[in-house]
């Protein structure tokens, strides 16, 4: 049974803009799933109005049975049960790592909030840093405090509006890959927000692809990898060769083999050294149709006739129009 839903919820603003449209999604308790989507696709409103932040147009959401209020219809916003963490989330800057993750349990009894502090410190791995100031903290343990402190009451749902965007490389996966394993520990309901789909591919394999403000595409990453919705998911996973002929199929560069013969002519017409292989661009013989392929073995320079093949499975056909 799904267990956070969202039905039907648009969202226009004063300012005339349509933020979502008739968006509707189910998550199962216990679910992490990745939603990625280009800036002002509505990712950060949708999370708002799950979160009971921002008062939507039309349509509902509910938390298993209960209905989750809007700030028209509820006189403090918000729910406890649902945590909005963001990139710009701030920590008490005078507190220290231990006062920040305790903050939230002020209300609960002394012998809990002490017992779920350390409990918190040591699921996240922040003990050592628990004397310290949040400005004497790297960007990533910062952004774990936020994380720590949004569970230190236990919510039901987490909700990662871009959290990790200034991160570098390295600390982002890290720290990716680290609340990965915590949140399955914990079984805590998750949506991840992003623009980058290898975070998201890292958080989990089930993705939900928004567009405009309209959920297009949602399932496990290898369904969509191979059978997008449309373009715009085809390309968030990377380049597309357009296939010459009337079928409008494409093909991905890692799916095409470069050899001498046999197959599409082309010519190699520029070369890019990338980490593991080269990025070749070629252009098919007789058209004005450029390809990228992958030259994994570093074989073929530019001025060079090659031929192109690939397997008829490898082909992509959007799944809607
Ligand atoms: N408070 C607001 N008032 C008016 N328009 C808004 C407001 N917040 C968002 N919008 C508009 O709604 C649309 C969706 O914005 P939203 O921030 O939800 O998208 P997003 O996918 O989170 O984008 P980003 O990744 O850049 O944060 C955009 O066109 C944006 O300009």
């Amino acid at each position: 049974m799904s267990y956070l839903k969202v039905s039907e919820v648009s969202k226009r603003y004063d300012s005339g803009s349509l933020a979502l449209e008739d968006f509707s999604l189910q998550v199962q308790r216990g679910g992490v799933v990745s939603m990625v989507g280009e800036s002002g696709s509505g990712k950060s409103s949708l999370l708002r109005i799950i979160a009971g932040l921002e008062v939507q147009s039309e349509g509902v959401v509910h938390l298993g049975d209960q209905k989750i209020l809007n700030p028209a219809q509820k006189l403090v916003p918000g729910y406890d049960e649902i945590q909005l963490i963001h990139q710009e989330y701030k920590l008490y800057p005078n507190s220290t790592v231990e006062e920040n993750i305790a903050r939230p349990l002020l209300l609960y009894d002394k012998e809990y909030q002490k017992e779920r502090t350390e409990e918190i410190l040591d699921l996240l791995s922040l003990q050592e840093f628990r004397d310290k100031k949040p400005r004497q903290l790297s960007g990533g343990q910062q952004q774990k405090v936020a994380i720590g402190r949004a569970l230190s009451i236990e919510p039901e749902v987490l909700l990662l509006d871009e959290p990790f965007s200034s991160l570098d490389v390295i600390q982002k996966r890290e720290l990716i890959e680290e609340l990965k394993g915590i949140f399955e520990t914990l079984e805590v309901t998750v949506i991840f927000v992003t623009h980058d789909v290898d975070d998201a591919l890292l958080m989990s394999e089930e993705l939900l692809i928004i567009q405009k403000g309209k959920l297009v595409q949602q399932g496990n990453v290898r369904g969509i990898f191979w059978h997008p919705a449309n373009e715009y998911v085809a390309r968030l996973f990377g380049y597309l060769n357009p296939v010459p002929g009337p079928e409008g199929a494409y093909v991905r560069p890692s799916e095409v083999k470069v050899t001498g013969e046999n197959g599409l002519k082309a010519k190699v017409v520029s070369q890019q050294f990338l980490l593991h292989y080269n990025l070749l661009t070629v252009k098919l013989a007789d058209t004005d149709v450029v390809w990228k392929v992958d030259d994994p073995n570093r074989v073929f320079e530019v001025g060079d006739d090659v031929c192109l093949t690939y397997e008829n499975e490898s082909l992509i056909r959007f799944t809607a129009s």
